[in-house]
């Protein structure tokens, strides 16, 4: 094949392709079967798409008359798709380091939220802050995102509650969007937690009244661009009925329903979500049995958060149950200031440990099948021939090393690759 590409990255070890039929995602039988070739090489086109994948000496074969801007030697090295982050609430000012200490000195998170400090607090440091002030932290957080292999990121609103600071939340969201080299899902939160002055009635009548309208008109003349829609279904904060009629407006202007579920008490969230045609929950730590077969039969996603039950020591979400049971499993770091991790290598560690999945399981959570929670698997999550060039090399000659080494990403991610451009090279330390 003659021409012009960006990039060929050649004879890596390993080269992780997750999956090589088109899948939108992978229930637990697909997830033992991984696609991993090894001696294998990837050409990224121009427009940034996978143009092939195969064995080194076959492609070298076929791009003989090839030229390419770059060519990576990846002897000795993986290849994985971009870690896919399925849930994050990343733009905030003023962090919760005091919380911190106040919940391991054994307070729980909702006795902080109700005494008024949690999202409370964020909310009210987060309505001051000017847009480039959070501009410039929430850069500052994808770019380590990235670092740590992360190259399609959810990312939530959620910490204005009143339309002026959601709006000015989605607007950052969107900059960040069209500025930075991260894909972005854009989620609206506004229902994160009842304003202060409001109950849950009267904040969901303003959402469905005078929020969501807005977004529909900014939506159209692509102002911003929301994705989804997300409510914190919880007890003492949004109930079933509440988050029923905010979900449904939202479908209603062209938003994926996307929302907190069943995390601290059983709501029945997963039933709502399931009966909603819901792309995803999050959480699901007290998701009930019949939850689990809802979610199983709508092909909703269930994004799990280890890092999340890890902080709280919450019981963990019952991920063997919901494989066995034919749920899709995916991951989430859930970034936000009472859990601080950017690093999926991190949560599927966690995943693997705590909530007993494989490393295959915990990877596939956190490419294809996080890709298919954000409703975007035909273009990530897999290196497939038409996808996104995404993908991370690493220093290692075992893929598993991503997940075995806790904390190691840093050392061990050598290239973050965008649409088959290099934008994170890890150049080590100074001499060595
Ligand atoms: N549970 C609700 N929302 C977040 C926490 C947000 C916060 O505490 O600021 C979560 O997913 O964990
Ligand atoms: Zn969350």
């Amino acid at each position: 094949m003659a021409g012009e590409h960006r990039l060929l990255l050649d004879n890596a070890q390993q080269l992780v392709l997750v999956c090589t039929k088109g899948e939108k995602y992978l229930l637990q039988a697909g997830m033992q079967d991984l696609a991993v070739l090894d001696n294998a090489s990837v050409v990224i086109g121009t427009d940034g798409c996978v143009k092939a994948v195969g064995h080194a000496d076959v492609i070298r074969q076929q791009f003989s008359e090839a030229s390419f801007e770059k060519i990576i030697d990846c002897s000795g090295k993986c290849i994985l798709p971009g870690l896919v982050d399925a849930h994050t609430h990343p733009v905030w000012a003023g962090d919760r380091v005091h919380e911190f200490a106040m919940k391991l000195a054994g307070a729980s998170y909702m006795d902080i939220h109700q005494a008024g400090g949690g999202i409370h607090f964020t909310v009210e440091h987060t309505q001051k802050a000017s847009e480039e002030e959070l501009f410039n932290t929430f850069k500052h957080r994808l770019l380590r995102m990235l670092r740590t292999g992360t190259t399609l990121v959810e990312c939530k609103s959620g910490y204005g509650l009143n339309l002026e600071t959601e709006l000015k939340m989605l607007r950052v969201i969107e900059q960040a969007r069209r500025l930075l080299d991260s894909n972005i899902s854009s989620t609206y939160c506004g229902a994160h937690s009842v304003p202060k002055g409001k109950n849950a009635t009267e904040a969901t009548d303003d959402i469905i009244s005078n929020h969501l309208p807005k977004l529909k008109e900014l939506n159209l003349n692509g102002e911003i661009h929301v994705n989804n829609i997300d409510v914190f279904c919880e007890k003492g904060v949004f109930d079933l009925n509440c988050t029923r009629r905010i979900l449904q407006a939202g479908k209603g202007i062209g938003l994926q329903i996307n929302f907190h579920g069943d995390e601290l008490h059983p709501m029945k969230s997963a039933e709502l979500g399931a009966e909603l045609g819901a792309q995803a929950i999050s959480h699901l730590e007290e998701i009930s049995d019949e939850g689990i077969a809802a979610m199983a039969s709508a092909k909703c996603a269930a994004v799990l958060l280890p890092t999340t039950a890890y902080m709280l020591r919450l019981k963990q979400p019952q991920a063997r149950k919901m494989l066995k049971e034919g749920v899709i499993v995916a991951l989430g770091s859930d970034f936000n200031p009472n859990a601080y991790c950017y690093s999926m290598p991190m949560v599927m560690h966690l995943a693997c440990v705590n909530m007993k999945m494989s490393m295959k399981e915990a990877l596939a959570a956190a490419t294809i099948n996080a890709a298919y929670a954000l409703g975007r698997s035909h273009m990530h999550g897999s290196i497939e021939n038409g996808k996104q060039g995404d993908l991370i090399i690493i220093n290692s000659s075992r893929w598993e090393h991503l997940i075995y080494q806790f904390g190691g990403h840093q050392e061990l991610i050598e290239y973050v690759i965008v649409k088959g451009k290099v934008i994170y090279k890890n150049e080590g330390i100074m001499g060595y």
